[in-house]
């Protein structure tokens, strides 16, 4: 029997995992899926390396379903196909490891309460991320179970790129800019370095434009500075998070508008970015989709909140020999990319659009002086190769 390595990724309404076999080190890709809609209406598929795709079934009264129910949902299908038994280890994202943990670790009960610790600086993330990892515990008791963290990656910031302008005792009781999506930026950072190192060993900029979104600056591998700050609320506009916004603005709300914190919390995550500007989706695609001017109005804001973060993050690093599209929208919109890298050629960046059109890994001209890249990120390889690592198998690539 193959050893197998499974992750998981919970949101607040989603559980995502994928299985890869782990034999003398080497990853190999077996399967991933997700069930989505917890807590309302769940649906959720597994799709193998084979092509082979199965639908979850839920019973009558699935609606109420949570992170434990939506595991034995998934634990059922890896018994079934016969993976349950060879599972060596679990990795999990944990979206927030605060200032201290810059690696991965052994998740133990000291880990948890730590963790747990984390949750009013991420309340959207990290409750679900410790609600799937007890999800896992019970449903493969004794098997190591092992924490990668989003921030861990940015903990190589400078002082001014993780501070705010609060006094000092802030910053000392943690409220600090630590960036997120650092799985992504690391997977994204080894690819590169395959691909082209002259290129990863110098200064890049990485946008994962995904449903969440954010961009790094990165020098010979290591993170400079993020768009996002204290939470993952900052930055760019995302699919329902409004990115940077005036703090004068959450006064006026609190004062005016007489909102309470939770309120204030569901229109910042939930209600804005794409879906509250355009009045129509969170998605990319249907907003590309659609004629109607909001839609546009939305495009054009996330557009020009990348152009200025790009130029921004060159400043944190001394010119910019590399750019990498990634995530959903960075990976398949030649649209967003055109837009973000028209009249950029003062920034070196010059785009062949053909090859942009194909969504090929370089987009840049042959004469460009910066190169330009597109490299589906793969966060799950990266929690597996952590997991591996932790658990003392030394990953062979
Ligand atoms: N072909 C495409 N063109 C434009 N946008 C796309 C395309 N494919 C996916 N997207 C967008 O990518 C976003 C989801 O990104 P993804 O990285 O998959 O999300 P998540 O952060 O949930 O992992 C959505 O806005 C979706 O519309
Ligand atoms: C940190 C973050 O925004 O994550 P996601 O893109 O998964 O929402
Ligand atoms: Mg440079």
């Amino acid at each position: 029997m193959s050893k197998i390595v499974l992750t998981f990724n919970a949101g607040s309404s989603s559980l995502k995992f994928a299985a890869f076999g782990a034999d003398n080190g080497v990853l190999n890709h077996l399967a991933a899926g997700q069930v989505e809609g917890i807590g309302a209406t769940p649906k959720g598929s597994v799709k193998r390396a084979t092509g082979e795709k199965t639908e979850f079934a839920f019973g009558p009264g699935a609606g109420g379903l949570d992170h434990r129910a939506a595991m034995k949902v998934i634990l059922g299908w890896l018994t079934d196909i016969g993976y349950a038994r060879g599972i060596v280890a679990v990795g999990h994202r944990v979206v927030h490891g605060g200032p201290d943990l810059v690696q991965p670790i052994l998740i133990d009960e000291a880990a948890i309460a730590k963790l747990q610790k984390l949750i009013p600086l991420a309340p959207l993330h990290q409750p679900h991320n410790l609600s799937g990892i007890a999800a896992a515990i019970e449903a493969f008791p004794g098997t190591p179970q092992v924490a990668c963290f989003d921030t861990a990656f940015h903990r190589s910031h400078p002082f001014v790129s993780d501070t705010f302008a609060l006094p000092r005792s802030y910053y000392d009781e943690g409220v600090r800019r630590y960036g997120f999506h650092g799985l992504s930026y690391e997977y994204i950072l080894r690819t590169l370095k395959k691909m082209a190192p002259q290129i990863a060993r110098e200064d890049v900029i990485v946008a994962h434009l995904g449903n969440g979104a954010s961009m790094c600056a990165v020098k010979n591998g290591r993170s400079i500075a993020s768009t996002m700050g204290f939470t993952a609320l900052d930055g760019l506009p995302m699919g329902t998070r409004c990115g940077q916004l005036d703090p004068g603005v959450l006064l006026y709300l609190m004062a005016e508008k007489k909102m309470d914190a939770q309120q204030i919390s569901d229109l910042l995550y939930k209600e804005s970015g794409l879906k509250g500007m355009s009045g129509l989706s969170q998605d990319m695609r249907e907003l590309e989709a659609s004629d109607s001017p909001r839609a546009k109005e939305a495009i054009d804001y996330f557009v020009h909140r990348i152009r200025r973060e790009l130029a921004g993050l060159a400043a944190t690093v001394d010119g910019v020999e590399g750019v990498v599209f990634t995530g959903g929208i960075g990976e398949h919109s030649a649209r967003i990319r055109k837009a973000v890298l028209t009249g950029m050629e003062w920034m070196g960046l010059v785009l062949d659009d053909e090859a942009n059109e194909a969504s090929a890994q370089i987009i840049s001209a042959k004469a460009s002086p910066t190169a330009i890249f597109v490299i589906p990120t793969d966060e799950e390889r990266m929690i597996a190769r952590h997991t591996l690592e932790v658990t003392g198998d030394r990953p062979a690539t």
